[in-house]
């Protein structure tokens, strides 16, 4: 069989090919806290509605490439690219992040842009309510109406299953996974071109777990998102991502469609890390 015809075959099969420009370009991309700490030279294209999953050793650098990817984290050496705006305001050439003003990161970061952090409080404000969390970043993209704010808040309330009668309520009063589902909400009630994760289900109970992944995997496809997402999982992997990089002690050792990378791992390491789970 021909090697596309494999890849049509596979459930995850990359459409996104197809499209003529990504979304995010990454060039050689370095960032070294000290050696052996962080990343080094990692380079991939993200596409639109793509969603790439970031698997690995703890310790192998995944977190700090997320933040470099991101405007977070300011890296050693290597480029970020993206296509910045949308619809007709949308800029036709990839710009790089990092030679951008500081205020334009930050204003990609509360508009087309989302960050969902594995602690849900990370990424929500604590002294400001449910609606308001939710509120403050459709201001951010140039909402004043009162009551308009509060009913888009109310409707992504109820999509991301938070009961109604709490969006006055602090999320400090709110469980993990409600937290969780209210951070989702603030990061996409914008319609965000790309979101960045890391680890969103860690530290939950598997069955909140469970109900999380498929709000996410729902979301994901409804408003197709591009979704760079940092994981231990395999199995949130292998639900929620199309293709998978698989870093070991700060490099990328495998990369591939999400199932050829799992059903066919290719590197010693990627194979250890698929047995292991089998055996678990
Ligand atoms: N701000 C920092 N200053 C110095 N070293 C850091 C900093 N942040 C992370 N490190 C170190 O860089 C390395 C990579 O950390 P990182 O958090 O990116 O790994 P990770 O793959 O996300 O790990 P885990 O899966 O355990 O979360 C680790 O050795 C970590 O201790």
């Amino acid at each position: 069989m021909s090697t596309s015809a494999l890849v049509n075959q596979n459930k995850h099969s990359n459409e996104y090919a197809d499209s003529e420009q990504p979304l995010l370009s990454v060039r050689n991309l370095t960032k070294l806290y000290a050696p052996g700490k962080g990343f080094t030279n990692v380079s991939f294209d993200l596409f639109p509605g793509e969603v790439l999953g970031i698997v690995g050793e703890s310790g192998s650098g995944k977190s700090t490439l997320l933040k470099s990817l991101s405007g977070r984290q300011t890296p050693d050496s290597g480029d970020v690219l993206y296509i910045r705006g949308r619809g007709e305001d949308q800029i036709t050439q990839l710009e790089d992040l990092y030679e951008m003003a500081e205020s334009q990161r930050r204003q990609l970061l509360r508009t087309e842009w989302g960050v969902v952090h594995q602690h849900p409080m990370d990424g929500l404000r604590g002294r400001v309510s449910a609606g308001g969390n939710i509120g403050e970043r459709l201001m951010a993209v140039g909402k004043r109406h009162y009551d308009d704010i509060r009913e888009e808040s109310t409707k992504w309330l109820t999509d991301v299953e938070i009961p109604q009668d709490r969006i006055d309520d602090m999320p400090t009063t709110f469980s993990g996974g409600m937290q969780q589902r209210l951070q989702i909400a603030r990061n996409l009630v914008t319609h965000p071109k790309l979101i960045f994760m890391d680890e969103p289900t860690g530290g939950l109970d598997v069955s909140v777990q469970a109900k999380l992944l498929d709000l996410l995997r729902r979301l994901v496809t409804e408003l197709e998102l591009a979704v760079v997402i940092v994981t231990h999982d395999l199995a949130v992997a292998r639900l929620l991502a199309h293709r998978l990089m698989v870093m070991r002690r700060s490099e990328v050792v495998e990369t591939g469609l999400t199932d050829q990378v799992l059903d066919d791992p290719q590197h010693p390491y990627t194979q250890l890390l698929v047995s292991s789970v089998l055996q678990n």
